[in-house]
């Protein structure tokens, strides 16, 4: 793939061992890519990607709980996100789960592809639709609410 995406990567604490070592089984297709994180993944992330050889193109946000989903939504929201990991933790309740709900929904309002668990981050991953020129996806109809 000759296209540089933006790629979203997100883990809560208790996912965040499977995020890094996910990011460095996959650390040469990242590599290629530029990687927006929120704040403790993003640091724990780019160390792990170090360790291992590699010099990735890393952008921290704010932690979570501190605005880092909301932030990564507005990316979302200005399509300037290709592909989003989020590693969820379903057992344990957040602080800020209103900021969750709303990082989930943008990325379904504007078909933004959002793994949120490892197998669906490989498939996706591993898409030979991923980064294709000749791959649109269809754009969602929301015709009460366009943008003028
Ligand atoms: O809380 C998070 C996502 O909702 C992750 O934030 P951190 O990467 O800063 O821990």
């Amino acid at each position: 793939m000759n296209q540089k995406l933006t790629i979203a990567l997100v883990a809560h604490d208790h996912r965040k061992a499977d995020m890094i070592e996910w990011a460095v089984y996959n650390a040469e297709f990242l590599s290629h890519h530029h990687l927006v994180c929120t704040g403790t993944t993003g640091s724990l992330v780019k160390s792990a990607l170090e360790e291992a050889g590699y010099c990735p193109d890393i952008e921290c946000m704010n932690s979570g709980p501190m605005g880092g989903d909301a932030e990564i939504a507005a990316l979302v929201v200005r399509n300037e996100i290709d592909l989003a990991v989020f590693l969820i933790d379903d057992l344990n309740p957040q602080p800020h789960e209103a900021d969750i709900q709303m990082l989930l929904r943008q990325c379904r309002v504007h078909n933004t592809p959002i793994a949120c668990n490892l197998a669906s981050a490989d498939l996706m991953i591993s898409s030979r639709l991923l980064g294709s020129e000749s791959y649109h996806p269809k754009e969602q109809q929301y015709v009460d609410f366009t943008r003028c």
